[in-house]
C-alpha cells in the first residue's frame, strides 16, 4: 500500500471530545480518495495531520512505506513531500504564474525549474498565462496555477481541501472533470477533502465518509 493511515486519534487541547478517533485509510499509488463529511466533521484536521501540521495523539502514518508519524518518530512538514492545495488557492499576489510556480522549485537547477514550470502548465493546459498576476486570472485558472504549483515539485501525496469552495456552480462542474484529468494524467496520489457529494463522486476513486470524527467506507459511490 503507498498510503496507510492507522488508527489515528486526535484531539486539540482545548476541546473536550476527540476530533478524530479510529481513523484508518490505505490507498493504492495512484488513486484518488475523497473524504466527504459535513461541515466540522474534521475534515481539515485530517489534513493538517497527514500533512505534519498537527501532532496526533495516537496511530501511525506510513507514505511509500515510511513512517511520517507514530508514537517514535515526527517527520516535519517539509520532510513529508507533500502538496496541498487550499480552499482559497494560497497564490502570492505579488508573483506571476511563473514565478508561483517555480516557487517550491528554489533547489533545482536554473534550466530544471523552468522546465518544470513548462511541463506542468502544459498539463493543465496554460502555457500562455505564465506572465499574468492572479489579478489577471478567473478563478478557476487561480485554482488550476494552484493545482500546477502543489504538482510542480512532484509531491508522493497531494492533499486537497475543498478547492472548488470558491467556485461558482457552473464553472465548479466544469473544473471537477477537468481536475480529475490532470491528477490522474501526473499519477499522484490524492486525497480530497469535501462536504459536496457531487465534488466527490465526480473526483474520486473512492470516498469515505466522515461523522463525529469517525471514518466509514463507502462500497459504491454515492
Ligand atoms: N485550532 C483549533 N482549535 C480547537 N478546535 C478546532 C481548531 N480547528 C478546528 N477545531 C474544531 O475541530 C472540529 C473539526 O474542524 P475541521 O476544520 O477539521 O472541520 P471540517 O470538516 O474541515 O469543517 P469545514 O468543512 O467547515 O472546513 C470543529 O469542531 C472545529 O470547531
Amino acid at each position: 500500500m503507498f498510503v496507510e493511515i492507522k488508527d489515528l486519534a486526535f484531539h486539540y487541547p482545548n476541546q473536550k471530545d476527540f476530533t478524530l478517533a479510529k481513523f484508518f485509510l490505505t490507498m493504492e499509488k495512484g488513486e484518488i480518495v475523497s473524504v466527504l463529511g459535513a461541515s466540522g466533521s474534521g475534515k481539515s484536521t485530517l489534513l493538517r495531520i497527514i500533512c505534519g501540521l498537527e501532532v496526533p495523539y495516537s496511530g501511525v502514518i506510513k507514505i511509500n512505506n515510511e513512517v511520517m508519524s507514530d508514537e517514535s518518530r515526527f517527520v516535519l512538514p517539509e520532510k513529508r513531500g507533500i502538496g496541498m492545495v487550499f480552499q482559497d488557492y494560497a497564490l502570492f499576489p505579488h508573483m506571476n504564474v511563473y514565478d508561483n510556480i517555480i516557487f517550491g522549485l528554489k533547489k533545482l537547477p536554473r534550466k530544471e525549474r523552468k522546465e518544470r514550470a513548462d511541463e506542468v502548465l502544459e498539463l493543465i493546459n496554460m502555457v500562455d498565462f505564465k506572465k499574468r498576476y492572479p489579478y489577471e486570472l478567473s478563478g478557476g485558472q487561480q485554482q488550476r496555477i494552484a493545482l500546477a504549483r502543489a504538482l510542480a515539485p512532484q509531491p508522493s501525496l497531494l492533499l486537497l481541501d475543498e478547492p472548488f469552495s470558491n467556485l461558482d456552480a457552473d464553472l465548479q462542474i466544469k473544473i471537477r472533470e477537468e481536475l480529475r484529468e490532470i491528477i490522474k494524467k501526473a499519477g499522484i496520489t490524492s486525497i480530497f477533502v469535501t462536504h459536496d457529494r457531487e465534488d466527490a463522486n465526480a473526483i474520486a476513486d473512492r470516498i469515505l465518509r466522515m461523522e463525529h470524527g469517525f471514518a466509514y467506507p463507502c462500497t459504491v459511490k454515492i
